[in-house]
């Protein structure tokens, strides 16, 4: 049974600040996820999304650029005391947040190596949703994202990666590309 977003009943969509992307939220079980869950009628919800959720207006500047926004993609390693321990890669995360650390020294030593790049290896490597995009977060602006994150990525050149980074959300290699 759907309603008129096409979701099952009890589920609403929800627009995440920090990713600016629509997640589906179960305000009784408290359940947030990236994908519509089981059951959803997926031409519903495709309608209703069109109709509902276009991307937010932008004025990009003289080179496309939306004003004051940078965009930056970001390779995420989670452990045990992430505010949400859990990803797409692992439904329950139990590593400490030591072990998070050399493994993500263990990434940032190959991609400063040139061996890959930060995109290709948060494809496999990334905790984070964007890791479908190989991290790619879009554009985002002060206030956006939170603050240790937002500071590191605008300390950046386009181009540079940054060393690790640590947030609520666990810890982060950060490349800025635009
Ligand atoms: O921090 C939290 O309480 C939960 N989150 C953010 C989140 C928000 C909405 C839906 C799912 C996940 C994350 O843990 C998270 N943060 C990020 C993140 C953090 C900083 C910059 C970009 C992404 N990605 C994720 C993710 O699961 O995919």
């Amino acid at each position: 049974m759907s309603s008129e977003t096409g979701l099952p009943v009890g589920w609403e969509i929800r627009h995440s600040q920090s990713k600016g992307l629509p997640y589906y939220f179960h305000p009784q079980t408290k359940e947030s996820r990236w994908e519509p869950p089981s059951g959803t009628d997926s031409e519903k919800l495709k309608l209703y999304m069109g109709m509902h959720h276009s991307t937010q207006a932008i004025r990009p500047d003289g080179n496309g650029q939306q004003e004051g926004k940078i965009r930056a993609a970001h390779l995420l390693v989670k452990h045990r005391d992430s505010r949400r321990p859990s990803s797409w890669r692992e439904a329950q995360i139990t590593r400490s947040k030591e072990e998070a650390m050399s493994i993500i020294r263990g990434h940032e030593s190959r991609i400063r190596s040139g061996a890959t790049s930060l995109g290709d290896l948060a494809t496999s490597e990334s905790d984070c949703s964007s890791a479908r995009k190989k991290g790619d977060l879009g554009f985002f602006g002060r206030g956006d994202m939170q603050k240790e994150f937002e500071d590191a990525s605008f300390a950046l050149k386009p181009g540079e990666v940054s060393h690790v980074v640590e947030t609520a959300s666990g810890l982060h290699l950060i490349e800025r590309l635009v």
